[in-house]
Order: C-alpha cells, then sequence, then structure tokens
C-alpha cells in the first residue's frame, strides 16, 4: 500500500530563555492512502510539534519527512495544494453565513464556487448554509472548519483534535463524517485524546510519548501486541494470593495484585503460570485472558516513556521482551 505521509527519525529541539526542550527525539510515522489514521498521546508528547513541522510552520533539527511522495519541507509548495489541515481552531466572523464564509475562502484559494456546495453537503451542513455561524453549535463550527479544509480537495487532511470539547452527538457526526471522508478515498490523519473514538474509527495508529513512537499499526495490532498476553489468575480458596505472585515474579512474570485475584501481564504463555505454581502444590481455580482496550494499552505504554539518550523505540524493546519469563 502507498504511504500519503512518511516521517523518519524527526527531531525538534525548542530553545528558549529557560532552556532547551527536546520536543520530537527520533520521531517516526508512516500512513497509507486511503486509510484513517490515528495519532495518539499525552499532553506535550509532540502531537502538535510534529504536525506544524510537517506543514511547515515550525523547522525540524532532523529527520526525513515526505507528503505524497515528495521531501517536505523542500517540496511543500508542489504537494500544499493536496493537503488540507486544520492544526489550531480557526476564527470565523460570527455575522457570516457559512455558505458566504466558504464562497470567501474558495474565491481567495482559487477553488470554483461548486466546491462550496459539495463541500457543505459533505460536513452534513447544508440546511443550515445560509444561517449566520454565531448561531451555530460548537459541533457544526467544527464541521466548518472541516469544509474549509475540504475545499480544495486534499489527498491528505490533517486534523488536530476535530472533537475537542463536542458532546457525544457532535463526537458521532464527526465520526460519521471522518468515515465518509475515508470512503471517498481520502486520507485522514487524526490527534485526538479520545480514545474510544480513536478505537472506533480508525485503521491504523501511531502512538507517541516523549517525542518518540511508541507503538504504530492496526488498533488490533496493537492491542494484540501490547495488551492481549495479560491473563486474571484465581487461585483455590485459601491459598496465599502474595505467595504466589512472589513466586512467578522470581520467574520475571509481571504481577499486579488485586484483592482476590491478580493480573500477570506478560502472559505469552499461561501454561507456564499454571505450572510454576503446581510445582509448588498451588492451584489455579481460574485464568482468564483480560481483554485490553486502546485506553489502557496508553496508559501502560506512556507511562513508560522512552529513557532520555535511548534511541530504540520502545514498541521494538516490547515486541522483543514478550513471552520470554518462566523458561
Ligand atoms: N514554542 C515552544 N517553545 C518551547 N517549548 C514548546 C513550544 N511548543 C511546544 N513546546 C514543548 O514541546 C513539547 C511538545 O509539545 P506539543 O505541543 O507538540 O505537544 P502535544 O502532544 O501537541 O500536547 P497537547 O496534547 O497538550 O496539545 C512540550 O513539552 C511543550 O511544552
Amino acid at each position: 500500500m502507498d504511504a500519503v505521509l512518511e516521517i523518519a527519525g524527526l527531531q525538534k529541539t525548542y530553545r528558549s530563555r529557560k532552556g532547551v526542550r527536546r520536543a520530537l527525539d527520533g520521531f517516526d510515522m508512516v500512513v497509507e492512502a486511503g486509510q484513517v489514521h490515528g495519532f495518539l498521546g499525552p499532553n506535550g508528547s509532540g502531537k502538535t510539534t510534529t504536525l506544524r513541522t510537517l506543514l511547515g510552520l515550525i523547522r525540524p533539527n532532523g529527520g526525513r519527512m515526505a507528503i505524497l511522495g515528495q521531501e517536505v519541507p523542500r517540496h511543500l509548495p508542489a504537494v500544499a495544494g493536496q493537503v488540507g489541515a486544520i492544526v489550531e481552531s480557526p476564527q470565523f466572523f460570527g455575522n457570516f453565513t457559512s455558505y458566504d464564509t466558504l464562497s470567501l475562502l474558495a474565491d481567495a484559494g482559487g477553488v470554483r464556487r461548486e466546491r462550496v456546495d459539495a463541500v457543505l453537503e459533505l460536513v452534513g451542513l447544508r440546511d443550515r448554509a445560509k444561517e449566520r455561524v454565531r448561531t451555530y453549535s460548537l459541533g457544526m463550527k467544527q464541521r466548518l472548519a472541516v469544509a474549509s479544509a475540504l475545499l480544495k480537495e486534499p489527498k491528505l487532511l490533517i486534523l488536530d483534535e476535530p472533537a475537542n470539547g463536542l458532546d457525544p452527538g457532535g463526537i458521532r457526526e464527526m465520526r460519521t463524517l471522518m468515515r465518509n471522508l475515508s470512503e471517498s478515498g481520502m486520507t485522514v490523519l487524526l490527534s485526538s485524546h479520545i480514545l474510544g473514538e480513536i478505537q472506533l474509527i480508525c485503521d491504523q495508529v501511531t502512538i507517541i510519548a516523549a517525542g518518540r513512537r511508541v507503538a504504530h499499526g492496526s488498533v488490533a495490532e496493537v492491542l494484540a501486541s501490547h495488551a492481549s498476553s495479560s491473563v486474571r489468575v484465581r487461585l483455590e480458596p485459601g491459598i496465599d494470593l502474595l505467595t504466589a505472585a512472589q513466586l512467578l515474579r522470581a520467574k520475571g512474570a509481571q504481577v499486579d495484585l488485586g484483592t482476590d485475584f491478580f493480573t500477570v501481564g506478560n502472559a505469552g504463555n499461561p501454561a507456564q503460570i499454571t505450572r510454576i505454581l503446581a510445582e509448588q502444590q498451588i492451584y489455579v481455580s481460574e485464568l482468564t485472558p483480560t481483554t485490553a482496550d486502546l485506553e489502557s494499552v496508553f496508559l501502560e505504554l506512556t507511562g513508560t516513556a522512552p529513557v532520555d539518550g535511548q534511541n530504540r523505540q520502545v514498541d521494538q524493546v516490547a515486541a522483543t521482551a514478550q513471552g520470554g519469563w518462566g523458561q
């Protein structure tokens, strides 16, 4: 599949009177054509810096970026017409209607007027197009912002937190819009904190922490490689959980104690758990794989942010570390 966006080893250091801050530290990302790609990371992890760097608003200190096969920022003018982006909330004149707003933007950008009706239809604002923007809900304003980015029929649409501040109805409308755009063949890169939403909408995700990629792939792959090996263990009544947990920890297992159960986080081969415990006459009464969601994987991964000065990606470390205990 063709990559619409490729980032390799991106570096960005901010320098101010207060000191030096490394916002991106060898960040990598690949976004494939026709996908909705989720870009996730905690506050301050480098998402906005990445998007602003891509769009030529910030100069990187190192690394490579390509959009639609063209190196940027050097060839940004050649591809800028094919990229639509909302990185900062655009401000609209409240007294203008959305039709007037988009018409003005179309004229200024040399876009033919028929596109105005087409994008209003796409974002579901056609019925309200002749009403003033100040009468719009936040969700409608967000959709107007998306409409403005769609005027030039971009191949790649970049949206920073499009669902920010929206209520559940607004979030659902935004979700439908993303899916419709993707079905029309557009590639969408979407940064968001709303992980349940990302899980519902996105084909692929990239998770960033402390300026580095810590996981990437389809939502299913990320869940499978970072969480599916966790199991919940209950023991026969009367057996001390702590003793069993210590036995497993001594063999390298990551054990979290609950009230009447414990969870083994890196249980690549659950049979090892029963074998190690049975050798000490401790018998398991329940062994259940725990189903993880993106939120728990996100918290786990971004809580274990890469150590300063190490260039290895955490996802590579995690992949090699799985299932290797208790041998
Ligand atoms: N202009 C700047 N000068 C100095 N430091 C900056 C500047 N912009 C961002 N930073 C710092 O760079 C790091 C990454 O910030 P960035 O805004 O890219 O994160 P983010 O993932 O978009 O966060 P959020 O989700 O809160 O928007 C943070 O530590 C931030 O404080």
